[in-house]
């Protein structure tokens, strides 16, 4: 017997995750088609954070222009930094569209890249077009360095390898245009190495958590799926299930127990509104000599065949259900007893022109009907078929091929 977790058991323990692993230095999935399915999945949200910060960066980018002419004024150096700004402005903006509108993250990862080289290139420019204004170009460098890192998404190596170029490159012109001192460039790169440092291991950090997160909704997903099969596959598997308890496997027809819940319930419905009901067994004749004579598949094929012309020649409402060998029960509701008779009359027509095989030509198929008395308010079902059984051991005795009705005398309380 399971044990319960009361009884100090343990919950199930889940299936364990599957392991993707990482790689160490750019946090990507070791696995190259999981990688690419991770870069497909997130490219919707790339592609929206892109085209945001990069506009943002590139018109942070051209503002400074203000501060340009407030420290040079009106020169040809001003005209030359305006110039530069509004050619890197203009092409992060485009380039940002681009990306906005064709993503390509999982493919083109160059495209994602050349707007940091035109960033970078603009931001080191600066330089020898104002290299009085190093120690505030150092500030936005650091700033510059963190939002390629955590702004603006990339994927690690792109990113790193774009900083590289911006430090080495400030770097340089400081010391060729700004004049600077070993011990300032000794300082800068310092500070240029730990912006580096502190961004890549951010960056590598988030990579790696943003993958194993993924890894885990996939493997959620995968789950799901798996979860919403099995119960796809239970439901179809009740419905067999029912269907086998609900009906004849011969004959379609209802079982004979799933007869006697319907009948019940329509027979309960007709005593609350008070309307007429109806109930008759039908019972082939001499099915015995059928058997014996054609065989039992024979014998098999005749009662399916009986099922499906009673079941044509009845209303959408009635039910009629297999009650054991070569007898059949139907239930009426909303049908007076007259109206009964004719009905079983029709049937026992119908059966009689069936034309079962032609191995069969000789025999008269018949059938004897057997129709319970008139619903009163004590009426129950078994009462009604009891009714109707010994309608038709009267309508067998009374020669057979016949539709005979429950005798008012014999009719029980
Ligand atoms: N082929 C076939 N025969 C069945 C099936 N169920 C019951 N029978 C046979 O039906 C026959 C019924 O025989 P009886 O009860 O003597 O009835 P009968 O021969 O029709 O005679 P009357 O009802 O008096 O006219 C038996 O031989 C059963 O074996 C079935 O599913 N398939």
């Amino acid at each position: 017997m399971a044990q319960s977790v009361q009884d100090g058991g343990q919950w199930p323990l889940s299936p364990p995750v599957k392991e993707y692993p990482l790689h160490w230095l750019t946090g990507q999935f070791h696995d190259p088609g999981k990688e690419a399915m991770y870069r497909r999945d997130s490219e919707p949200r790339i592609r929206a954070e892109s085209c945001l910060t990069l506009s943002v960066a590139a018109l942070i980018f051209g503002m400074f222009a203000i501060s340009d002419y407030y420290y040079i004024g009106l020169s040809t150096e001003l005209y030359l930094l305006l110039g530069m700004r509004a050619l890197v402005v203009i092409a992060c903006l485009a380039l940002a569209f681009v990306i906005g509108q064709r993503g390509g993250y999982s493919r083109q990862t160059w495209l994602h890249a050349l707007p940091l080289w035109i960033l970078a290139t603009g931001i080191i420019l600066i330089i020898p077009l104002r290299p009085d204004s190093l120690s505030t170009q150092v500030t936005s460098l650091v700033v510059a360095i963190m939002a390629f890192y955590l702004l603006i998404p990339n994927l690690l190596p792109v990113v790193a390898i774009a900083s590289l170029y911006l430090s080495v490159g400030f770097l340089v012109a400081a010391v060729m245009a700004a004049d600077i001192s070993a011990v300032v460039a000794l300082r800068l790169l310092l500070l240029l190495v730990m912006a580096n440092a502190v961004g890549f291991f951010a960056l590598l950090r988030l990579e790696k958590l943003q993958r194993k997160q993924f890894a885990l909704l996939q493997e959620e997903r995968i789950q799901n799926h798996q979860l919403s099969e099995e119960i796809a596959h239970r439901k179809s598997l009740e419905k067999q299930l029912r269907m086998v308890a609900e009906r004849d496997a011969l004959t379609g027809l209802a079982s004979r127990i799933h007869f006697m819940q319907r009948a019940q319930e329509l027979l309960l419905q007709a005593q609350h509104d008070n309307t007429p009901f109806s109930l008759f067994m039908i019972d082939v004749d001499h099915f015995k000599a059928i058997n014996d004579t054609w065989g039992h598949s024979q014998g098999d094929r005749v009662l399916t065949a009986i099922a499906k012309t009673c079941m044509q020649s009845l209303r959408a409402g009635d039910v009629i259900g297999r009650f054991g060998g070569e007898e059949f029960i139907v239930a009426l509701p909303n049908t007076p007893l007259e109206e009964a008779r004719r009905v079983a009359e029709r049937l026992k027509k119908a059966v009689a022109e069936l034309p079962v095989t032609e191995a069969m030509t000789e025999h008269r198929l018949t059938v004897t009907i057997g129709i319970a008395g008139e619903l009163d308010a004590a009426s129950d079902l078994p009462a009604l078929i009891r009714q109707a059984d010994q309608a038709l051991y009267a309508g067998k005795h009374g020669g057979r091929n016949r539709v005979e009705t429950s005798p008012a005398e014999s009719r029980l309380p």
